[in-house]
Formats: C-alpha cells, structure tokens, sequence
C-alpha cells in the first residue's frame, strides 16, 4: 500500500515515516509538511537517517493527492481541517491523529466521511485503546459510588490540554455512566473549591520535559481505589498502530471509523468522539 505522511517533519511525522519503512505492506509514496517549512525539498528518508528514499518532502497536498492509497496526518487542527476537504475532494483515504479538533472542525470531517474512509483516533497504540475497554467495564462495576478524576502527562511542546486521549477517556466513563460529559466535566481546581461533586469527572493536567504521553483514570471510592494507567514510553507505538489503521482503512469504501473499528474492538460505543 502506498502510504503519504502529512506533518512529515514533525515529531510524530517521522516515527510515520520510520513505521511506513518497517512495515514490510506499505511503501512511503509521499511526505508533506506546512509550506514555508525549511525542511521541503529534503528526501524524507534523510529526516529520519534512512538515506535517499526518492520521495521529497513536498508543501502542496492537492497536488500530491493521487500518488498515495492512504495518508496520515498528524499535523495541527485547522491544517488537519484544510486535509479533510482536500482528500474529499481527491478521493483518498485518511488517517487522523491531530488532537484537538473543535465540534466544527469534527462536524466537517463526519459530513466528508460520507464521501472517503476516515479514521479518526486520539490515540493509536493498542494498549490505550485496551484501556478504553476496560474503563467501561471499571466504570460500569464501581458506577455511581466513586470519584472519577483523569490525570494525563505530555512533553512541554504539547499545545493542547486535556489530551486528546484522556477527553476519549473522560467520554467512555461518562458514556458508560449515562453522564455528559460538556456538563459533568472539571478542568483543574484552585481556590475554595466547595467539596467533591460526585457527579463530575476531574481532569488535570501536567507538561513537562520530553514525557511521550502517561495517561491514569482514578476512581476512588471510601476506603479502596481503582487506577487505570497507560505510559506510553516510544511515539513508535502511535506510528506503528496508524500505519495498522492505514492498512485497514484500504479495505473500506468510506465511513468513519477509529482504532477501535481497526482492532476489533468496537461495541455500540465506538466513535464517542467524532459521532
Ligand atoms: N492519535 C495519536 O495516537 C497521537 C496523536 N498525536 C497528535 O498529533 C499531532 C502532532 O503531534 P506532534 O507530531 O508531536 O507535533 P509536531 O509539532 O512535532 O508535528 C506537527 C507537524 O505538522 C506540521 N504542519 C503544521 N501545519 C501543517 C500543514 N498545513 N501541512 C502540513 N504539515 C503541517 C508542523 O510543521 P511546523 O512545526 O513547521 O509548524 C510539524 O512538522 C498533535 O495534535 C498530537 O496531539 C500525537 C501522538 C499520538
Ligand atoms: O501530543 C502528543 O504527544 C500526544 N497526543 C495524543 C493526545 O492528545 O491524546 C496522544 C498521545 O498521548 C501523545
């Protein structure tokens, strides 16, 4: 299958690149990263010390739309946005890892979905997406006699906070739990907060360093707690588990689909986010 990366030269990006290489049923067809980027032009096998691959890096995704079966895009929201219309209208299949997509931004890539095949992830590495399974079982036992709280952890370059991993998380438990999460939702806490609602759902928030991404659900309850938690210590394991999402979206006509979808592991809640 040939496979284009979009954001190439990003973090992520070239992990992509790395694991489109190491998979021995996708071959890298093109590389895109934002115009102006000094990095066009390079042969993106030299981002990542693989040598001349013969595919350079290039800053027009309209123009390179039809040399890849699948793309992958891990880039910013409004680039991730302007993709979404660009592959509708070429026909191609999309990957999505770009977190931080607002309700508009997902309205637009649900109306293209019903024209292209598009998965949609916040997170593409199978233990997390294990972990979102088994925060349905942990929120459906402890129901309603715990205090939910998600605490996630990402490097200091991370520009949108909660994660898109813990959001997910925060709407499989409410999901499971009949709640909303817009409205049962607690960003952080300071000052005379009053006491504990049990109702909401906590999220706090750390970046630091070159933290890959540590995300942990607590639920506490009165006089034991439950703690869920993923650490996440390579971004191989989110490249490896987009290019498996890739492979699989090449046998789908169009759809909106997730990680979920591609493990098979998708029950009446699949797509919380984008549905
Ligand atoms: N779903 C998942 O499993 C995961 C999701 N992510 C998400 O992926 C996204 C990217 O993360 P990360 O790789 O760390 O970020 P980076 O900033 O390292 O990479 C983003 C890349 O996209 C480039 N870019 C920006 N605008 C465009 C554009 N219009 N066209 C093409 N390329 C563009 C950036 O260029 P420049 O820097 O020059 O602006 C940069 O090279 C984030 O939203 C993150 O949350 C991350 C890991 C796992
Ligand atoms: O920006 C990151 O790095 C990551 N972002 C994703 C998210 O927002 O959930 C996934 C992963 O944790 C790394």
């Amino acid at each position: 299958m040939k496979v284009g990366i979009i954001g190439a030269a990003g973090r992520m990006g070239r992990m992509l690149i790395e694991a489109t290489l190491a998979n021995p049923e996708t071959e890298l067809a093109v590389a895109v990263d934002v115009p102006g980027s000094s990095l066009i032009g390079v042969d993106a096998g030299e981002l990542v010390g693989a040598g001349k691959l013969g595919v350079t890096v290039g800053d027009d995704l309209a123009a390179l739309a039809g040399q890849a079966d699948v793309f992958i895009d891990f880039t910013v929201p409004e680039a991730t946005a302007r993709n979404i219309e660009t592959c509708r209208q070429a026909g191609s299949r999309l990957v999505i890892g770009t977190t931080g997509l607002n309700d508009e931004q997902k309205a637009r890539l649900r109306a293209a979905s019903e024209e292209v095949a598009i998965c949609f992830a916040p997170n593409y590495s199978v233990g997390v997406n294990l972990c979102f399974k088994l925060l349905e079982t942990a929120a459906a036992v402890l129901g309603d006699d715990v205090d939910i709280e998600i605490i996630e952890a990402h490097h200091r370059h991370k520009i949108d906070a909660p994660s898109g991993t813990a959001l997910r998380m925060g709407e499989v438990v409410a999901q499971t739990l009949g709640r909303d999460l817009k409205e049962c939702a607690v960003y952080g806490r300071e000052g005379r907060t009053g006491e504990r609602d049990r109702q909401t759902i906590g999220f706090e928030t750390i970046r630091g360093g070159d933290i890959v991404g540590d995300h942990t659900v607590l639920f506490a309850a009165e006089g034991e707690r439950v703690e869920i938690t993923h650490k996440a210590s390579s971004r191989m394991a989110f490249a490896r588990g987009a290019v498996r999402a890739a492979l699989w979206l090449g046998a789908q006509p169009k759809g909106l689909f997730d990680m979920q979808d591609v493990l098979g592991l998708a029950g009446e809640s699949a797509g919380w986010g984008a549905r």
